[in-house]
């Protein structure tokens, strides 16, 4: 034998208020949006009709309910039966079950919504298709009567009464209505009046004349940098990209203000733009765009993937006309957001050429652009790693060498993409092992001192997989540099790698690594250097070996690499023996 399943009404309702609404104050978006659809409905069949929408909100001293009247399509007492007191039952669908244009509606759930702050509704509809006047009445437990009653309404329409339960009534007070209804409405096409006053203007701002950037700070609170008009007509989507001023993070999550067909789906919208463009909001309306049920959110499909490579497309060449009209503008927009704009140029070549046209780097030089810099030196030479950069840009400035910073986020790929653009000699990343070879070498007499003194000191470094280089260098206040020799650094990879794997592996390993690579760190020491210069002189081999130590802690500490903790006993072993020494001194 065939059943129908029941709906437990209750149990719906405590679905929509707990797991699909975020709020009970969705209520007024949906009873707005009844009351436009019903005004939608009704202009197809008498385009002349009135469009209206009354809300009066529950008034103190009054009678405790909230109403909202249209002068909509109003329901037939067969439309009542099958339309309001069937859950998901909806007459903005056709035949085959698609949403039918022009309606804000489809899934035929948004009425009980109402139920979130009411615990009886009441409606009163007049059918402009004709018919007596019908009353229906319903209750959160899922009872309900319809009554014709020819005398209840003259006009064609329908009106909404509210019961509010005992905890609900400051959601129909005038002003948490009022601040609803403007929220999500304030841009519908039809007229709505809440508690005596019109907040529709049934202009969209961005169409009518007024001041993007005026609107834009009203809406998101900060002076944007700049209002983009864009514009989707596949999807009916019109609307403005605000550019932000400086302060956005990169990580936060991108907000837009979204309106379907004129109702305000969300303010915190995510996915409309590509991630690189963290620093625009849009506000928009589309009127094919597609919300999830809750209206909340927008559908992720196609269609929007589509309109976000658009959108993004459109903010991208504002960038370009930016950067062609007004240099100023273009330079303080890359220093505000110049993540964004690196992520992009990564992939899109007039956005590399702006990168490198008003991005400063570092460099040795100070802060310059990638051109400025190329100018000068003919190719970017860069390190890719910050403390490098940090370590090495002193000692290579006093030699006259030019180096730049790409060690911040994309800045690899943005060099490898110039090379790929312009060539070989577009940039290149230099090797420590190219600012050691620019170092002069020390006068004859103090390398041949301190070399002796090094063989001392050989047992010290090779603890810590490390060479002693001696140099003559600026600054003369610089002891020593430490330098990551590449080679050795493999050598050292693959004899750990052997030791651990089994002997074939550990056979082919070692046949691909030569022995004589070196040390895997170089402890590069400076002949002007007072200290180095002392050390040349020095006899006592403990001695030596204390200051070759902690000369390489000292370097390694401006390296700014992570101590290992070999490193850290050292330090601790060389601070202690030195403070020893200058105690037992005294
Ligand atoms: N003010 C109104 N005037 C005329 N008909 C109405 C009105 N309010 C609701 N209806 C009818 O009741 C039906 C169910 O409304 P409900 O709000 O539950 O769902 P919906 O608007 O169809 O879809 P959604 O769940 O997406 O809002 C509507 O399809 C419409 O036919």
């Amino acid at each position: 034998m065939a059943h129908t399943f029941g709906v437990d009404l209750r149990g719906m309702i405590d679905l929509l208020s707990h797991h699909l609404y975020s709020s009970p104050r969705v209520y007024a978006r949906e009873l707005l949006q009844n009351a436009v659809d019903a005004i939608t409905a009704r202009r197809a069949l008498q385009p002349d009709a009135p469009g209206e929408v009354v809300v009066e909100p529950v008034e103190p001293g009054g009678n405790g309910t909230f109403r909202i009247s249209d002068t909509g399509i109003g329901l037939t007492e067969r439309e009542v039966h099958d339309l309001l007191s069937t859950l998901g039952r909806t007459s903005k669908r056709d035949d085959l079950g698609f949403a039918r244009r022009g309606f804000l509606g489809q899934f035929g759930v948004g009425l009980l919504s109402a139920f979130l702050v009411a615990e009886r509704i009441r409606l009163v509809s007049r059918s402009a298709k004709g018919g007596p006047a019908v009353r229906w009445s319903a209750d959160s437990a899922g009872n309900y009567e319809v009554e014709v009653d020819d005398d209840a309404r003259v006009e064609v329409g329908t009106t909404i009464e509210l019961v509010p339960h005992r905890d609900s009534e400051h959601w129909l007070e005038h002003d948490v209505v009022r601040a609803l209804v403007v929220e999500y409405g304030e841009l519908l096409p039809v007229g709505v009046v809440v508690g005596g006053e019109r907040v529709t203007s049934g202009e969209l701002p961005w169409q009518g004349g007024e001041d993007l950037l005026a609107y834009g700070a009203r809406v998101l609170g900060v002076e944007p940098f700049d209002a983009i008009p864009v514009e989707v007509p596949a999807v009916g989507l019109t609307g403005v990209a605000y550019v932000l001023p400086r302060g956005v993070h990169p990580g936060a999550r991108q907000s837009h203000r979204v309106y379907l067909k004129r109702m305000l789906v969300g303010e915190a919208i995510e996915g409309l733009l590509p991630e690189w463009a963290y620093f625009v909001r849009c506000v928009v309306d589309s009127t094919s765009l597609r919300p999830t049920a809750s209206r909340e959110a927008l559908y992720q499909d196609e269609t929007l993937l589509a309109v976000r490579e658009e959108l993004g497309r459109q903010v991208r060449d504002w960038l370009v006309r930016l950067d062609a009209t007004d240099p100023d503008r273009t330079s303080a927009l890359l220093d505000a957001h110049h993540l964004g704009i690196k992520s992009l140029a990564r992939v899109d070549d007039e956005m590399l050429r702006l990168v490198e046209r008003w991005l400063p780097y570092e460099t040795t030089e100070g802060g310059q652009t990638l051109k400025q810099f190329k100018r000068k030196h003919g190719t970017v030479l860069f390190l890719p790693d910050v403390d490098e950069f940090r370590q090495l840009a002193p000692v290579a400035h006093a030699q006259g060498m030019g180096l730049v910073n790409a060690g911040y986020a994309y800045d690899l790929e943005i060099m490898e993409r110039l090379v790929a653009l312009d060539g070989p000699f577009a940039a290149r990343r230099v090797a420590p092992t190219e600012v050691l070879a620019a170092l002069g070498d020390p006068e004859p007499d103090v390398e041949r001192a301190l070399r002796e003194r090094l063989v001392l000191a050989k047992d010290v470094l090779g603890r810590h997989d490390c060479e002693a280089v001696p140099r003559d260098f600026d600054p003369g206040s610089l002891p020593a540099l430490l330098m990551t020799n590449v080679e050795g650094e493999r050598r050292r990879d693959a004899k750990q790698a052997s030791e651990e794997a089994d002997p074939l592996w550990a056979d082919l390993l070692g046949s691909l690594v030569a022995d004589d690579s070196g040390a895997a760190q170089r402890l590069v020491l400076n002949c002007r250097n007072p200290l180095v210069r002392k050390l040349a002189t020095l006899t006592d081999q403990a001695l030596v070996e204390l200051t070759v130590e902690s000369l390489y802690v000292h370097a390694v500490l401006q390296s700014r690499r992570p101590m290992r903790p070999r490193d850290t006993a050292a330090l601790n072993n060389s601070f202690l023996e030195l403070l020893d020494r200058a105690v037992g001194n005294r």
